[in-house]
């Protein structure tokens, strides 16, 4: 078997599989390492509620075969009211949509071994040139890219991630038949993805109706075990007690059935963004990590890290004598920045201040949605600073002051008395 390639990559989730599909188009040797069994791929990896958008279907030719259902709508919900923005999307089936992505990279000529659990770079005059797996196995290339999600073996090792636990945000999901999809009193979630923000449901987090069609929906909660969660926590209870206790209390779920074998569980990491690659190496999708942290969308993020981790790697490969040195794969972090996850830090200061928020605030939010519209919440979505002050009013000032108390160790109980 050949040990040498000009690209090898660690995980085949969706930034593995989409830079791999990136750099076999352009007719590299690429190799896929994967730590699943190929015949029940993906099993712990199918983990995805997959909700995503008309722009990451069209940017990567996301055939409509992969998709369960595509909505119309996108619907925030609080503890009593709910704001409706129209917004085309799809929510996909996660593994069939993980299979495309293989397949469609083997197309081009993109390897991929499975069973092939990576553990270790291998290191020569202080820079990686190879991987180690499955214990004494060895691959070697030009460029390492490390897209394990979480896991991220290489990218610690070399320093280039510091992923801390009070970050680590947990989700869960199941798949259910049964559900009133519309039922008086709450918004009509036909075609829709719903997005609830309530501590009593998910405390410093939020949870999840994801129409999947007639009477189907996948069904989920996470929160970040931090700050927020922890002013909001019950005692003891799990995040599998948060789930059923939703399932218990809202009724739209009182005749809903799980569907067997239909339950998806994960976690992520919500931190600002820090180093991404070094000499010979780039860590992508959620390895760094990319996902959005306000509303958990990580498909389209790291598929389109794994681009511009293609790209980077394209730039140096291309000329055969360009060395892949930090500076000459610098260019990596600049589409990142700029293409990925842009206003990164703005937004995760967003997210800590929306998680913070009493369920009372979250009413009121709704409802000043519902007055202000759609624009004002996508580019508060974009980090204006501008649209992210009209939605905050002199009620916050406490708020704010918890924020800055928690953030910046700043003590503003003075200035308020
Ligand atoms: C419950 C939940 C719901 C979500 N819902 C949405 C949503 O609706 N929309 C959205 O856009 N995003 C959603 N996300 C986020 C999205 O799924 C992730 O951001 C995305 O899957 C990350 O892709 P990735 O390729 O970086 O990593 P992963 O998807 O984690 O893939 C990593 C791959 O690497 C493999 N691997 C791990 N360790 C090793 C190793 N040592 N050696 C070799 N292979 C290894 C794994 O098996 C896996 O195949 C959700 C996440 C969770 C947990």
């Amino acid at each position: 078997m050949n040990d040498r390639y000009d690209v090898v990559i660690a995980g085949a989730g969706p930034a593995g599989a989409q830079c791999a599909r990136d750099l076999a188009a352009r007719g590299y040797d690429v190799v896929v390492l994967e730590t699943e069994a190929e015949d029940e791929f993906p099993r712990q990896s199918n983990k995805s509620t997959a909700g995503t958008f008309p722009s990451m279907m069209a940017s990567f030719g996301i055939p409509d075969d992969v998709v369960m259902q595509y909505t119309d709508s996108v619907v925030l919900e609080s503890p009593t009211e709910h704001y409706v923005r129209e917004q085309p999307g799809a929510v996909l089936e996660f593994a069939d949509f993980k299979r495309y992505l293989v397949a469609d990279g083997r197309d081009d000529g993109a390897e991929y071994r499975f069973e092939a659990r990576v553990t270790a770079p291998i290191m020569e005059g202080g820079e990686i040139v190879g991987v180690t797996y499955n214990g004494d196995e060895a691959v070697y290339g030009d460029i390492v890219v490390d897209a394990t999600g979480p896991a991220a073996p290489l990218a610690k090792k070399l320093d280039v991630v510091d992923l801390k636990r009070e970050n680590h945000a947990i989700g869960i999901e199941y798949e259910f038949e049964g559900i009133d999809i519309d039922r008086p009193g709450f918004a009509d979630l036909r075609d829709a993805m719903m997005l609830r923000l309530d501590h009593d449901i998910a405390p410093g987090g939020y949870s999840w109706i994801f129409h999947t069609g007639e009477d189907t929906a996948k069904v989920g909660l996470c929160y970040i075990q931090n700050d927020s969660h922890a002013q909001y926590s019950r005692e003891d209870f799990s995040i599998d007690d948060y789930l059923s206790h939703w399932l218990d209390t809202d009724p739209r779920f009182r005749d809903a059935e799980r569907i067997e074998g239909k339950q998806h569980r994960g976690s992520a990491h919500i931190q600002a963004p820090g180093k991404l690659h070094t000499d010979r190496f780039m860590a992508i999708g959620d390895t760094v990590p990319t996902v959005d942290p306000l509303w958990g969308e990580g498909i389209n993020k790291c598929m389109q890290s794994g681009r511009a981790a293609a790209a980077a790697a394209d730039s140096c490969l291309k000329h055969g004598d360009i060395e892949p040195s930090t500076e000459n794969l610098a260019v990596y972090d600049t589409l990142w920045h700029r293409d990925v996850a842009p206003n990164a830090n703005t937004r995760l200061l967003m997210t800590q201040l929306l998680y913070l928020a009493p369920n009372e605030r979250y009413d009121k939010l709704m409802q000043d949605l519902g007055r202000l519209g759609d624009e004002t919440l996508a580019n508060a979505n974009n980090g204006s600073p501008l649209a992210i002050a009209r939605l905050l009013d002199l009620e916050d000032i406490p708020l704010l002051a918890q924020f800055a108390k928690q953030q910046f160790g700043f003590d503003f109980d003075g200035l308020l008395s």
